[in-house]
């Protein structure tokens, strides 16, 4: 990779947990980075405290990191825009985006990962479609918003359409103990972080319904199958979804309940009353994925019965059993 070019400025459209964290790193990396909160109040209250305790509570964040209620001006002068709210807000935000006199070139990074329910489509398809004339990233990997805001040693994939445009965007968004690996294929980069979000709530139902250790390594063995399948028919490259976008995410989010799709799952498995907890994007994307699937003729059961337990279709128990008497076959049928 070439050290050429200066790297450019950042806004970051999305104050949550991953946009605070990811707009915290790059000021601490002496970036200038704006943070574009959803509007005037809530950017106060995150300049205020110099923190963002409703969704990154307990870390200070960098006084050098400016806070916005508003894209335009922040992004005029940005090179790079974090794309960094929930999947299934990306289109109104971006159409939202579209006065903002955005840099010409500007690189979107998607930094979501989800698939719109309504239309199947993924984030970089949707800024294809919103900002024309933007080049398009994707970031996505294993990392959790909590792990980055404290420093931790973190490594992720950031995938464009091109190798060229891949390693300079990998350079751009590299930081100290942030290590981004370049890749050209943006859809295995995108189906890997949509999908292991399904198989981490499945990987929290078996956690939460105490099926044991042993469910829990079979879940996440046979979930890692449906990913690499479908990922592939939806066009990705298979090394791309045994990387850290695939089954590095994988292996992080179906850990234990620091993931919020894992939690999500555990307290369906416990029956616990659901209102309140996180943001659990797999929540959303369960469905269309099964159908995906389904479109793309793939066996996708475990994403499929995580859509039926979401949908009330099937309880929990139905589930487990109907998944072990599905008809024997080759492990690698
Ligand atoms: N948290 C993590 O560890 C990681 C998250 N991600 C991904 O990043 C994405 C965002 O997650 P995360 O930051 O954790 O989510 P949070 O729930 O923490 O925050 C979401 C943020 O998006 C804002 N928002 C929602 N809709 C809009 C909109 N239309 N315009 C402007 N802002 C909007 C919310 O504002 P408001 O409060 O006003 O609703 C909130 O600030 C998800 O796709 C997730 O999968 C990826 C890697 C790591
Ligand atoms: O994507 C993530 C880590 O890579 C965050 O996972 P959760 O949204 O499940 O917390």
């Amino acid at each position: 990779m070439s050290d050429a070019a200066p790297a450019p400025s950042i806004a970051v459209l999305g104050a949550g947990a991953w946009g605070t964290a990811l707009a915290n790193l790059y000021a601490r990396d002496g970036r200038t980075v704006t943070l574009v909160a959803r509007d005037g109040a809530a950017a106060a209250r995150i300049r205020e405290a110099q923190a963002n305790e409703r969704y990154l509570p307990g870390i200070r964040l960098s006084p050098d990191l400016a806070v916005s209620g508003e894209l335009a001006g922040a992004a005029t002068a940005a090179g790079i825009l974090l794309l960094v709210v929930p999947a299934q807000a990306l289109r109104a935000a971006l159409r939202g985006a579209r006065g903002a006199s955005l840099a010409p070139g500007v690189l979107a990074v998607v930094c979501s990962k989800g698939i719109e329910r309504e239309t199947g489509r993924f984030a970089s398809d949707i800024v294809a479609e919103e900002l024309p004339d933007a080049r398009v990233a994707v970031l996505s990997g294993p990392s959790f918003a909590d792990d980055v805001a404290r420093g931790l040693p973190t490594a992720v994939t950031v995938a464009a359409g091109t190798e060229p445009l891949a390693d300079e965007a990998a350079r751009w968004l590299s930081a100290e103990g942030f290590r981004c690996y370049a890749s050209a294929d943006i859809r295995g980069v995108e189906a890997g972080g949509a999908l292991k979000n399904v198989l981490a709530l499945a990987a929290g139902i078996v956690s939460g319904r105490g099926l044991g250790a042993s469910a829990l390594a079979a879940i996440v063995t046979r979930g890692f199958v449906e990913l690499r399948r479908l990922g592939q028919a939806l066009g990705g490259r298979p090394e791309t979804l045994m990387g850290l976008s695939g089954l590095g995410d994988l292996v992080l989010t179906c850990s234990g309940p620091q993931s919020r799709n894992f939690a999500y799952g555990a307290a369906l498995g416990r029956g616990d009353d659901l209102s309140g907890l996180k943001l659990a994007e797999g929540v959303y994307s369960a469905g269309i994925a099964a159908r995906l699937a389904r479109e793309a003729g793939i066996e996708a059961p475990i994403v499929e019965t995580v859509a039926a337990i979401l949908d009330n279709r099937l309880t929990v128990d139905e589930a487990a059993r109907a998944l072990l008497a599905r008809p024997l076959k080759r492990e690698t049928d």
